[in-house]
């Protein structure tokens, strides 16, 4: 088993109360958290989000990107919903780190787009392991998920991870005018569907 379920307690925010689930990957102790919403079946897709950790849009709303933006949303979706699971994979930067994320950040202020700069500094565009994703919905009796994304990448990665995804929900939100360029470059060289 790559991951272990550590430990769940309660977690109420603004948006209602949530379960909190720890986890972490055998090999290199990195943690990641569910929060869980309502009651979960085996039975019925829930609806999730699965969160790529971005300290500068989750923390302090950043609006390079539209990180912050898509956490809020997907929390008050799950929530309107009445159930459902956000899983919040801390990979930072698309798994480079928070350090190298600046470092591309920089690159991107002197003209490079968010996939070059990642490929100048040695990375492939993007370096997540969705793996351990499909490890936590299994390690919480999850088979079954309406995936909140406009990546058809995070779609195959599930399925071939063997989490059934029965329908993708577009989550549009969070665009403005410092991130245009971005979310260009993400349609364009990544092939999200905005
Ligand atoms: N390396 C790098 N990572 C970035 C950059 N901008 C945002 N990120 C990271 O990208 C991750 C989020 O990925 P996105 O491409 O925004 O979206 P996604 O998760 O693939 O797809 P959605 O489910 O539609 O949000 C977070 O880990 C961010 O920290 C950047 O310019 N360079
Ligand atoms: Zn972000």
């Amino acid at each position: 088993m790559r991951l272990k379920l550590v430990s769940k307690t309660k977690l109420p925010t603004k948006f209602g109360e949530f379960t909190l689930v720890g986890f972490e990957e055998v090999v290199n102790r990195n943690n990641h958290i569910a929060l869980i919403y309502g009651r979960i079946s085996e039975e019925q897709p829930t609806l999730s989000r699965i969160h790529s950790e971005c300290l500068t849009g989750d923390v302090f709303l950043s609006l390079r990107c539209d990180c912050g933006v898509q956490l809020k949303s997907s929390l008050k979706k799950i929530v309107k919903e009445g159930r459902g699971v956000l899983l919040y994979h801390r990979q930072e930067g698309r798994n480079i780190g928070l350090l190298n994320k600046i470092r591309a950040y920089s690159l991107q202020d002197v003209g490079f787009d968010t996939v070059e700069a990642n490929l100048k500094l040695g990375f492939k565009s993007d370096e997540r392991d969705f793996r351990i994703c499909a490890d936590m919905y299994r390690l919480l009796s999850i088979k079954k998920i309406r995936l909140i994304t406009n990546n058809p990448e995070k779609v195959k990665m599930m399925q071939y991870f063997g989490i059934e995804v029965t329908e993708r929900v577009p989550i549009v939100v969070g665009k403005n005018s410092k991130n245009y360029r971005y979310l260009r470059t993400k349609v364009k060289k990544l092939g999200h569907l905005l």
